[in-house]
């Protein structure tokens, strides 16, 4: 039996404010207070159901605006359960805020304006893994 899988995604953009330690030797300019502008997409894997869709775009929008009054215009430092504001950390919240969505497969958060990203596929269960 073969399976027609799909990928469909949504993206959303914000812009939010953070301070990063490098650690000895890092950069000193990231502990500064800065910002920058966030593109993030979540990717949805399965087949489609019985409406044609993997899932509701519509209800992907409003599972992403929840997310995007999370970080838009915030100092990211303050947001709770994100951690230090790197983008890893930053895939890793969103990941955590649509955990409950079957069939999520993919986080992408980039900073297009520095050709900068970070792609996330969840907690994996191998060795060594954080
Ligand atoms: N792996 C990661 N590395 C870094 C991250 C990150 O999220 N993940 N973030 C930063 C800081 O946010 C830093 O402010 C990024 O600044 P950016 O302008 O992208 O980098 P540069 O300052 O080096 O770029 P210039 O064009 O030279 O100003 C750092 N690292
Ligand atoms: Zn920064």
């Amino acid at each position: 039996m073969t399976v027609s899988l799909f990928n469909v995604w949504k993206e959303f953009r914000f812009d939010a404010a953070h301070q990063l330690d490098a650690g000895p030797g890092g950069d000193p300019r990231y502990r500064r207070l800065h910002g920058h502008s966030y593109q993030v997409e979540v990717w949805v894997r399965g087949p489609r159901t019985e409406f044609g869709w993997v899932v509701d775009m519509g209800e992907l929008e409003r599972r992403l605006q929840a997310v995007h009054a999370d970080l838009d215009h915030r100092f990211l430092n303050d947001v709770d359960d994100l951690g230090p504001p790197t983008m890893e950390n930053i895939a890793a919240f969103v990941w955590t805020k649509l955990v409950d969505m079957p069939q999520l497969h993919r986080v992408m958060v980039k900073r297009q304006q520095n050709g900068e990203g970070c792609e996330y596929y969840g907690p994996q269960f191998a060795e060594g893994a954080q």
